[in-house]
């Protein structure tokens, strides 16, 4: 069987700038390094992403899904998705004040993901009562919504 040659290049530079109203959120100084999977290698090939609050004090993100995500040819892995929607909605939660671990994640995908595209992730805490916290969000681009999730995150008790 052929090898295939891994393709080392990086790929240039994209512009993750957020919108009007949003301000930029320092996720590490909230929640410590550990968000490496989607998170650590901002210059890489994997992801590159950047927080936001929006002016409804909501976390936004803009990411770039780059090739070492691919799944179907040219387009984003549906675990990718997955792991952006776990990596910021349960960072939304932890952003409205909320200590969590992610319990359960419920994710739609609803079009293929083109790889090396910007997009959007929105994020909206609906409810907390008692340990449970919902948060929906969306992987998104203009009107196009490439995945939506429902997350159930659990407070984590005091050890
Ligand atoms: C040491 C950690 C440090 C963390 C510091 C993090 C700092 C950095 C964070 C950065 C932001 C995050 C971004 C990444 C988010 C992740 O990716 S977190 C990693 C993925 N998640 C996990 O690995 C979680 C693993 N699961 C667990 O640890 C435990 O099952 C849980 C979720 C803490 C719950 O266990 P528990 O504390 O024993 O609570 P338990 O009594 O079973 O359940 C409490 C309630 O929640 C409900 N519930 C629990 N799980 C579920 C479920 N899956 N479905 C439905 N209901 C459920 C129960 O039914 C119960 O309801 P009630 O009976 O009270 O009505």
């Amino acid at each position: 069987m052929e090898k295939q040659e891994k393709n080392t290049e990086v790929c240039p530079p994209v512009d993750l700038s957020g919108e009007a109203g949003w301000t930029p959120f320092d996720a590490p100084s909230l929640v410590g390094a550990s968000l490496r999977f989607v998170s650590g290698e901002p210059d890489g090939n994997r992801y590159r992403v950047r927080y936001y609050k929006d002016d409804a004090e909501q976390l936004r993100a803009r990411i770039w899904f780059g090739p070492e995500t691919e799944g179907p040819p040219g387009h984003a892995h549906g675990g990718a998705m997955a792991a952006v929607l776990d990596e910021v909605l349960g960072l939304a939660a932890w952003a409205a004040g909320h200590s969590i671990v992610v319990g359960n994640l419920n994710v739609s995908f609803r079009n293929l993901l083109p790889l090396e595209q910007v997009v959007t992730v929105e994020s909206e805490v609906v409810s907390a009562q008692g340990r449970k916290v919902m948060v929906h969000g969306r992987i998104c681009l203009g009107e196009t919504v490439f995945a939506e999730a429902e997350c159930l995150c659990i407070t984590i008790r005091d050890k």
